[in-house]
């Protein structure tokens, strides 16, 4: 454990530097990592400083320039892949075959993003049936369990409309669901094993990695790994479910030369089969980990969103204002180029990770060789690198009213800007997948998350969905749950219900009511939520 902050004496750490006086400040920084991470940056400025997670020191930065050296140093000098191996022992928990061979990414890289406009229907598909699912099955409970109450307690009917379920676990349905629609196709989106086993896989590897790292003696970690991997299955149950599912995919292969289908698991099969045939085993395994990546991160930006939009309902017709303008009421209708026009939405979730994103420390990287940043500080090969991600997106030297969450903050930003929405323009920065050194959310360099284009269409997706035809608010007003810390790594709050209320969107078909649209000269009327304009 103090092997790190020994080699790294030349950089400066809060108090308590010692070898055990460090161990006790690790285990209570774990606590208020974020707050301790800022009084730090506080003392050092810009500098690069030393830091103590339990186990493990880090050496984290927060200036621009350190930032950017950090994302342009090469693989095998600071290493992403070593570090997360490292830190989520993922060698011990995934499995050693990937952390050799990373051919998922090159999928998510070029045949997910460049298929996007493919498919979207898909997606949309997906995303209105679990919306149907959920709704009929919480709606039924909650209206039975209501009027019953409501007969002894003579509720009136507006209590009845308002539907509370659990925030964090329906979002993680949606995404599971329209996700796995994506990556294997309907029959796995639908099975409930499947979207179990996908999400209890994320949530064991990122509980499991850091108790191996910490409390396993090196030496044992193999043998652990075994036992660990033996004992919750999640390869032996992923296989035997995606099983048929891969041999049909390869007898279609194999009978034309055409892909048979547009999703993720056709891209790895093309992706690894020129290489070298891949085992079903190998490829069920690969498709974990693209739900490891995928569905826990989505899902946990999304929560987040919509606790926002619960507890500021003001934003509420903002967005679906503009849902209604550029995506209109009809989800099959919806495609990329809609999509893209949606600027308050697109503001509304690069807010969020601002301020709520993964955790207070991102992009680990782990020293291969020494390394000597342009002013002179060198950090020495084995420790470990990161920025302090939350100092810099809370930093009031870079944004007004850091602490503030300000949903339109980035779209005011962009139409401040002349010709921001013109072609060619500059206006990606402000984009919820632009990153910069003063945005890190989707990380930075070789390693920036191939699949923020995909996370970003799908969250926009579920959120035009949700406004058209949801209201929502807290139970109690205006108030947002706190997120969870656990050591730098923060959550959106568990167990906190939500309240939605279905809206009223079918008004009869003879409407005799016209609005004059101000902006356009036209008469229209209101149907489906939508404007229909009397063009003649
Ligand atoms: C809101 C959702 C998401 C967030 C906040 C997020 C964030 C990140 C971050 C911070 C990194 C590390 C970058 C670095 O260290 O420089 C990363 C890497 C990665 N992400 Fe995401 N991500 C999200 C969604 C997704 C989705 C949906 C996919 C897959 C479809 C995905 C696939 C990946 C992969 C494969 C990497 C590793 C890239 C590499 O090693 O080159 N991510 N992501």
């Amino acid at each position: 454990y103090d092997k790190g902050r020994r080699i790294q004496h030349e950089l400066p750490s809060l108090r308590f530097e010692g070898v055990w006086t460090s161990y006790v400040v690790s285990i209570v920084n774990c606590f208020c990592t974020k707050f301790a991470i800022e009084e730090a940056c506080k003392k050092y400025g810009d500098r690069l400083f030393a830091f103590p997670l339990v186990g493990q020191w880090v050496v984290l930065a927060r200036s621009k320039e350190h930032i950017r050296e950090i994302c342009n140093a090469p693989e095998d000098v600071l290493s992403m892949e070593a570090a997360a191996e490292e830190l989520l022992q993922l060698r011990y928990t995934i499995g050693p075959e990937f952390c050799n061979e990373t051919y998922h990414i090159p999928a998510i890289r070029t045949s997910l993003n460049q298929n996007l406009s493919v498919i979207l229907p898909e997606l949309v598909d997906e995303i209105i049936s679990s919306f149907k699912e959920i709704d009929e099955k919480a709606m039924k409970r909650w209206t039975l369990s209501t009027k019953l109450v409501s007969r002894f307690r003579r509720r009136g009917r507006k209590d009845i409309e308002w539907v509370p379920l659990d925030g964090l676990s329906t979002v993680s349905r949606i995404v599971c669901r329209a996700s796995t629609r994506v990556f294997v196709g309907t029959s796995m989106a639908r099975n409930e094993e499947y979207c179990r086993l996908a999400s209890k896989f994320t949530n064991d590897t990122l509980n499991a990695g850091p108790i191996i790292k910490f409390l396993i003696p090196k030496f044992l970690r193999p043998m652990t790994g075994f036992v660990y991997r033996a004992f919750y299955g999640h390869h032996r149950r992923m296989l035997a479910l995606l099983q048929p599912v891969i041999e049909q995919r390869r007898m279609a292969m194999s009978a034309s030369t055409t892909r048979p289908s547009n999703d993720m698991l056709s891209w790895l099969m093309a992706t690894a089969e020129p290489l070298r045939p891949h085992s079903n085993e190998s490829l069920a395994m690969r498709m974990l980990n693209v739900n490891f990546v995928a569905l826990h991160t989505t899902t946990k930006t999304l929560t987040h969103a919509i606790y926002h939009l619960a507890s500021q309902p003001q934003y509420i017709p903002i967005l679906r204002e503009e849902v209604e303008r550029y995506l209109g009421a009809d989800p099959t209708e919806w495609n990329i180029g809609k999509l893209g026009r949606c600027v308050k939405m697109d503001s509304f979730f690069k807010e969020t990770l601002r301020l709520n994103g993964l955790g207070a420390i991102w992009m680990p990287r782990l020293a291969m060789t020494d390394f000597t940043f342009v002013d002179g500080t060198k950090v020495t090969s084995g420790n470990f690198l990161a920025t302090a991600a939350a100092v810099v997106h809370e930093d009031n030297n870079i944004y007004d009213r850091p602490r503030t969450f300000d949903g339109l903050r980035f779209c005011n930003l962009r139409s401040s800007k002349e010709n921001a929405f013109d072609e060619g323009s500059d206006d990606w920065m402000f984009r919820s997948t632009g990153t910069s050194e003063s945005y890190l959310s989707f990380g930075g360099g070789r390693h920036i998350c191939p699949g923020r284009f995909f996370t970003s269409m799908e969250m926009k997706c579920i959120m035009a969905y949700l406004v058209l035809h949801y209201d929502v608010r807290m139970p109690q007003a205006g108030v947002r749950p706190p997120d969870e810390w656990y050591g730098p790594t923060s959550n959106p709050a568990r167990n906190v219900m939500v309240l939605f209320k279905r809206r009223e969107l079918l008004l009869p078909d003879a409407v005799n009511v016209c609005i004059y649209d101000a902006t356009s000269y036209r008469l229209c009327y209101p149907r489906f939520s939508q404007f229909v304009y009397i063009e003649s």
